[in-house]
């Protein structure tokens, strides 16, 4: 018997970043819209823990138990007294290191299949518990839909959405380890005053409103020019986006992948072409949000 969880991919639409706090985090307020792109995870009991992946990124992807998924298998069977012996594959369609979320989303998938597959009886509650100790991001991943995150991001208030948004993604032809983005962050922050990280009436109202003309304009990411500043070429990936009529253009969270939002499907079709064609990005998805949290199929 294997069970199966689809998990989507996020795109922060505020990412409004503090100071690093003593333990080197940073607080932030984050407000996340999960998005249709997905990774498919499922669990197979077997004679011991292994993992595999498939998918264009696969081979970015760590098999050992580094792996988000197999962290939070161990978790839920260390907790509960469980023999951890399954074997985790990995359908990743997100790409991988590109501030979507996607090993967060193997995290919250692995964990959700593993509470059905043993039967563990892990409530919600308990589940986002082990959620935040794989990861800031790991939350709201078994989520989804739309939330602000404060603390490191982790609690999790859901926010309304009045309409679906549109959206074309331009994957980059490398990573971007989010503590170096975090970490240049500080250094270009260094001797300024950091305000207290707080959410965006006009951001909120707007999502709420379903008003993808006040989204745009009320869109912030403050590691955006961290990872420009480690990855400049992203520019030209934010202007090509921006010249083919997008309402606005942005870093996902810690980069490389940029963001784009669109009025409409037919937009993100035009905007997705030309960024295409453009040679400034390796891969070029369209997708929409909110979309549901991590789900057993
Ligand atoms: C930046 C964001 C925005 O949603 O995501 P990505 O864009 O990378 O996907 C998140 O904050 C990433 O969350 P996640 O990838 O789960 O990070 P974690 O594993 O918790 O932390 C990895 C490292 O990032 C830094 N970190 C993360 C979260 C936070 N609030 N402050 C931090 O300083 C720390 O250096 C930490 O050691
Ligand atoms: N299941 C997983 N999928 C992808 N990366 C993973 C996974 N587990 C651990 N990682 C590690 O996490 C790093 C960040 O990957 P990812 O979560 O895809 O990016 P981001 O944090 O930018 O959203 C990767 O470089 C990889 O080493």
């Amino acid at each position: 018997m294997s069970v199966s969880v689809r998990v989507p991919a996020k795109v922060n639409v505020q990412l409004a970043v503090g100071a690093a706090r003593p333990d080197g985090f940073h607080d932030l307020a984050n407000v996340f819209l999960a998005v249709g792109l997905y990774d498919q995870v499922t669990v197979t009991p077997a004679e011991e823990l292994r993992i595999t992946c498939e998918g264009p990124d696969a081979g970015q992807v760590p098999l050992d138990r580094t792996n988000l998924a197999a962290r939070a298998a161990l978790a839920l069977a260390e907790r509960r007294g469980i023999d951890p012996a399954v074997h985790i594959h990995i359908a990743k369609d997100i790409p991988v290191a590109g501030g979507m979320a996607g090993g967060s989303a193997d995290g919250a998938g692995a964990l959700l299949a593993c509470n059905t597959l043993w039967d563990a009886g892990a409530s919600r509650a308990e589940l986002l518990a082990i959620c935040a100790e794989l990861g800031s991001d790991v939350p709201f991943s078994l989520v989804g839909g739309a939330a602000l995150g404060t603390g490191r991001g982790e609690k999790l208030t859901a926010l309304e959405v009045g309409a679906t948004f549109h959206w074309v993604f331009a994957m980059a032809d490398r990573g971007l380890s989010t503590p170096a983005v975090f970490r240049e962050f500080d250094r270009l922050g260094e001797g300024l005053d950091i305000p207290e990280p707080v959410a965006s009436g006009e951001l909120l109202e707007a999502l709420a409103k379903g008003d993808p003309d006040a989204l745009a304009a009320a869109v912030s990411n403050d590691l955006q020019s961290a990872a420009l500043s480690l990855f400049p070429e992203l520019a030209d990936t934010l202007a090509a986006g921006r010249g083919a009529g997008a309402l606005t253009a942005l870093v996902s969270g810690s980069g490389p992948t940029t963001a784009f939002l669109v009025r409409d499907p037919e937009s993100a079709e035009k905007v997705a072409q030309a960024l295409r064609v453009s040679g400034t990005c390796r891969t070029v998805r369209t997708a929409s949000g909110p979309a549901p949290g991590a789900t057993v199929l």
